[in-house]
């Protein structure tokens, strides 16, 4: 603000410490230099390969976009009804103009970003399967789960903090979705909590803490908050869930795992650890509607992919 103030008098002029005002402005008060990140973070976004169109492109407009819920509603009717548009391989996602109304269609659609559908397909979740959404949130990927498997199997969505898990429940209902059971987690003793499901999960979702570079179009002023302290914190907590979560898959089972962040540090530099560390596990192949190789798995970004910026990989465990 303040480099907006010196090309800018009547912005300056707002300087004027009146009532909800921001403070004189000082002669020697320091000034960020002008760009979209921190100039570290910058830096450490371009050794992760990704470029300065795809950096300047994490803080551009997001679309609207949704996931049509197939247990309670047909895709092409909401498409019609909403003037929606279908988005090449992502089957139950429309991009809807911006601004569209979504309220009448709760439970029918989650407003649900491209990628992080794309994101959820790695699961390959089948109708039947035991799954493991182990840092489930507000439920996002559990609900795409549990439509993905029609509504049959069983998905225990746990998290550590109580107020986003406590939004899981009435979201299913209106979702129509009776397959998930919640769980909440003391941080630490996890593992504690989960002996009942060591070994036997299909698949262990985890959809880890981080930074959340890849969402800035929704956050932007998170890239200003982001310090290299709390980046570090974070990817201590994804070896932390990395561990928790692979003690759950069965043998040949499947560990999926997420972040929106763009970073190694947090991506694939923690899947690369992670194999390094556990020689019974092996990185699959994805083959998802967009996304390009990153280490042992895919990513995607706005400038690319249109989307918000995901890593994803998916870890077999041996026989
Ligand atoms: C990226 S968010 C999940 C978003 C959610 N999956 C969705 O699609 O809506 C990461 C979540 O991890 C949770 N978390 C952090 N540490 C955890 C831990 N040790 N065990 C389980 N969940 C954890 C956070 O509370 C947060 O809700």
């Amino acid at each position: 603000m303040l480099s907006v103030a010196a090309s800018d008098a009547a912005v300056a002029a707002t300087f004027d410490g009146s009532a909800h005002g921001p403070a004189p402005i000082s002669a020697d008060e320091p000034m960020a230099a002008s760009g979209v990140m921190p100039s570290w973070l910058a830096a450490a976004l371009s050794a992760s390969g990704v470029s300065p169109d795809q950096q300047a492109a994490l803080i551009d407009r997001a679309p609207l976009d949704v996931r049509v819920n197939r247990l309670r509603a047909d895709p092409a009717s909401i498409a019609s009804a909403l003037d929606g548009e279908p988005i090449p391989g992502v089957p139950d996602a429309l991009r809807l103009p911006t601004g569209t109304n979504v309220d009448a269609y709760a439970g029918q659609i989650e407003v649900q970003d491209a990628g992080s559908q794309i994101v959820s397909l790695a699961a390959i979740a089948q109708p039947g399967e035991r799954i493991v959404d182990l840092c489930a949130g507000g439920g996002g990927k559990t609900l795409a789960l549990a439509a993905a498997m029609r509504n049959e199997g069983h998905i225990l969505a746990t998290d550590i903090d109580r107020a986003r898990l406590s939004r899981l429940a009435p979201r299913a209902e209106k979702a129509g979705v009776t397959i998930v059971e919640t769980r909440l987690l003391d941080p630490k003793r996890e593992a504690a909590a989960l002996t009942d499901w060591v070994g036997t999960a299909d698949t262990v979702l985890i959809d880890a803490p981080c930074s959340g570079t890849g969402t800035w179009r929704r956050n932007p002023e998170a890239r200003w908050r982001l310090t290299a302290d709390r980046l570090a914190r974070f990817a201590e907590q994804q070896r932390h869930v990395l561990d928790v979560g692979a003690e759950l898959v069965r043998p040949g089972g499947a560990l999926v795992y997420i972040v929106c962040s763009l970073l190694d540090a947090e991506g694939a530099g923690q899947v690369e650890a992670f194999l390094a560390d556990h020689s019974d596990w092996r990185a699959e192949p994805l083959d998802l509607p967009a996304g390009s190789p990153r280490g042992a798995g895919l990513r995607l970004d706005p400038a690319s992919h249109g989307t918000d910026g995901f890593f994803v990989a998916r870890l077999i465990r041996a026989c």
